[in-house]
């Protein structure tokens, strides 16, 4: 039995989400103050200004000699686990026109959006506010359009029209520069360039159209609390409006917050969970936050995440093989895809250190 406190909050929750609006209802029905299911307990986890100016996230320009970008790549990967890339391929008005269609369709009239709220998962396309809504200890000032693109795309026909053109040629873009960091990546470990395409890290793909609405107090909540990535590697496509933030751990063990600056036309690229495991540890998959959004305008972004499409009970992964011929001890235990996704979905973002449940 819940105490009377958290009976209130279950219902609270219960409420919320059955509005089916997401924290953009809340705002449009016109609250001035974070309902206390968003308010974080713990004062370090909001949203505090604690940046470092000093430090920023490497930018990395794809169109330098393929030997630069690799060793570019590499080091971002094993020092920040971040970076942006420029010059990527992708054409720059669509970055804008699929960062717009997002916003449409987050800004759709409420019982427009409301049609495609959902946490089932079943068909490949939902709209919900925060994942771990009733697992969280406090939700997150977010609402997200989640779509499983790969290795089956969903039908079409449940796409919201307002933004499907725009985010299935989205998909094919992203998965050409995929292709091409996950190359690089691969030839810096010193393993064949194609180790993690054989290795089906291209197919499995989820994006996640985030939208972080205006918040009346944004020192009271967060816009996305600190994790991790599971996956293999993200990319992510920001507008201007900025908030994401990668801990940086400084000598001495105390660690900050950078802020990954909104550079015009850049994609973010960061290394999730599984590229940690695959890599042995040489890349590392780094805890980030968006900050609760303190600006009059809305905020959105793109994510797609990228994970191993195989996941038969007898495809094991774990520390690239290539990489143990150098007499190297592996730091990890081989899991199958389905124990790894269990792992993460059990757990509420903030409290997960993934890697660490598969350390040998
Ligand atoms: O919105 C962002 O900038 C980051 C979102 C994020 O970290 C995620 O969806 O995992
Ligand atoms: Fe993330």
């Amino acid at each position: 039995m819940g105490s009377p406190q958290s009976f209130d909050r279950a219902a609270a929750l219960k409420e919320f989400d059955e509005a089916k609006t997401g924290v953009r209802g809340l705002v449009e029905s016109g609250i001035t103050a974070v309902p206390a299911i968003f308010c974080h307990p713990i004062p370090r986890l909001r949203h505090s200004p604690l940046s470092s100016p000093i430090l920023s996230v490497p930018i990395i320009d794809l169109s330098v000699p393929r030997s630069s970008a690799v060793a570019l790549a590499t080091a971002a990967s094993r020092e920040f686990g971040f970076f942006q890339v420029v010059n990527h391929g992708i054409p720059l008005s669509l970055l804008s026109r699929t960062l717009s269609a997002v916003r449409s369709f987050h800004e759709l009239p409420p019982s427009v959006r409301s049609a495609f709220y959902s946490r089932s998962t079943k068909t490949g396309v939902n709209y919900s506010s925060n994942v771990d809504l009733y697992r969280s200890t406090a939700a997150s000032w977010r609402d997200t359009l989640r779509m499983v693109m790969g290795p089956t795309r969903p039908d079409p026909e449940r796409i919201p029209p307002v933004c499907r053109a725009e985010l299935l040629e989205w998909d094919e873009h992203v998965v050409t520069v995929g292709r091409v960091l996950m190359g690089l990546l691969a030839e810096g470990l010193g393993v064949d360039a194609g180790s993690l395409e054989e290795a089906t890290c291209l197919e499995g793909r989820v994006m996640v159209c985030q939208y972080y609405p205006p918040c009346p107090e944004p020192e009271m909540t967060t816009g996305i609390a600190e994790h991790t990535d599971p996956g293999v590697l993200t990319v992510l496509l920001q507008d201007d409006i900025g908030g994401l933030q990668v801990k940086r751990d400084l000598e001495g063990g105390e660690s900050v917050w950078v802020d990954v600056q909104p550079v015009p036309g850049a994609l973010v690229i960061n290394v999730g969970d599984l590229l940690q495991i695959m890599s042995n540890d040489e890349y590392k998959s780094v805890e980030h936050r968006v900050l609760a959004n303190s600006n009059q305008e809305p905020r959105v972004s793109i994510a797609t995440f990228f994970k191993p499409g195989d996941r038969g009970d007898s495809k094991f992964y774990g520390p690239l093989p290539e990489l143990m011929l150098a007499d190297k001890p592996p730091h990890y235990r081989n899991f199958t895809l389905e124990e790894f996704m269990g792992t993460f979905f059990s757990k509420q973002l903030l409290s997960r250190r993934l890697p660490n449940h598969f350390k040998l």
